[in-house]
């Protein structure tokens, strides 16, 4: 559906210097596939996605997207993807019905097709009792279903979604999460971006993890977990009042031999280790009596961490 190879964005800053905000990346997204790329702020998601959807130009590379050129069939690739973007750019004056409307009508479609499309996706987006407020009283997770809803107004075979869910409430992803899970299901290929972890592992079958314009990693999210984490990781904290004073690197070198490899976090030091419960049972053999821990299973987190030695945190 999209295939990217070498593909590059620059842009000129106001001061003249050059922006390299995707380095020559290759991705393949097939079709049927939820595709997601994770990574933290600027790390030139958005700048791809402005590529794919046809909107930005390619700076160099190549890039292919459902089998042409976006340099020449820029209108056509437009009229069969669909997107939702960042921010919200819903018509105000409009209520939530018309919002739609308009946007059918700006596809060029006739107005007894699009009126009952509307009526089709207010359901889908589980909005026909709002269809006549105004925009402005919806709710931020409202206002986030009723772009999905605009942006699957053409029947696209491909929707990207700019971090869907940032901004709302845990309730409020879980019902978008569902309602893009329900658009997989009916065969629609899902590009997203995230730097939230449990919604990639949520709703990606494949990813690529990307950093400072590059793709560092690829996989499904339980492949890159196995790659590049182990199945379990140890937490442990330690009291202000600690001989270390609560110095977490003075302590790591401690506990390096207990793990495969040990992170030191401003909180909490991370032990990855296959058997978590053990490391525990070893630190306190040490005397070295943390406050606090916890053993988890290791996630999409762990994985980036280890590749870019930083946390996903906005
Ligand atoms: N129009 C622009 N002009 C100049 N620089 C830009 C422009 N758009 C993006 N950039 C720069 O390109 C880099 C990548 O930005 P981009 O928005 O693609 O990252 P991102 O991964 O989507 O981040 P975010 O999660 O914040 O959306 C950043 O350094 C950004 O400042």
């Amino acid at each position: 559906m999209i295939e990217a190879s070498g593909l590059t964005k620059s842009f000129a800053s106001r001061s003249g210097a050059v922006v390299e905000a995707v380095r020559g990346i290759d991705v393949a997204v097939r079709r049927g596939e939820a595709f997601g790329f994770l990574g933290p702020n600027g790390a030139g998601k958005s700048s791809t996605m402005r590529m794919v959807a046809a909107v930005s130009p390619v700076s160099g590379g190549t890039l292919r997207i459902l089998g042409m050129d976006p340099a020449v069939d820029g209108p056509k690739i437009r009229a069969r993807i669909g997107v939702c973007p960042q921010e919200d750019t819903l018509d105000t004056e409009l209520n939530v019905r018309d919002n739609l409307y308009i946007y059918g009508r700006y596809f060029g479609l006739p107005r007894a097709e699009v009126r009952g499309r509307v009526e089709e996706l207010l359901e889908f987006v589980q909005l026909t009792d709002k269809a006549s407020a105004k925009v402005d009283d919806l709710s931020g997770g409202m206002k986030r279903r009723l772009t999905i809803a605009r942006s699957l107004i053409n029947r696209p075979d491909v929707l990207l979604l700019d971090e869907p869910t940032t901004g709302l409430d845990p309730q409020a992803r879980h019902v978008v999460w569902d309602r893009l899970f329900r658009l997989k299901q009916q065969g629609v290929t899902l590009v997203l971006t995230t730097h939230y972890m449990d919604e990639a592992e949520q709703l990606c079958d494949r990813l690529v993890v990307m950093d400072k314009g590059l793709i560092v990693a690829e996989g499904s999210p339980l492949e890159l977990i196995r790659t590049w984490s182990t199945r379990e990781v140890a937490e442990l904290r330690f009291a202000p009042t600690h001989e270390h004073g609560g110095d977490l690197a003075a302590i790591a070198p401690k506990v390096a031999d207990l793990a495969e490899r040990v992170e030191v976090l401003p909180d909490r030091l991370l032990l990855y280790s296959a058997d978590g419960e053990e490391a525990i049972a070893q630190v306190h053999e040490r005397g070295l009596d943390p406050v606090a821990t916890l053993v988890r299973r290791s996630t999409l987190e762990d994985v980036f961490l280890r590749l870019t030695g930083r946390t996903l945190v906005d």
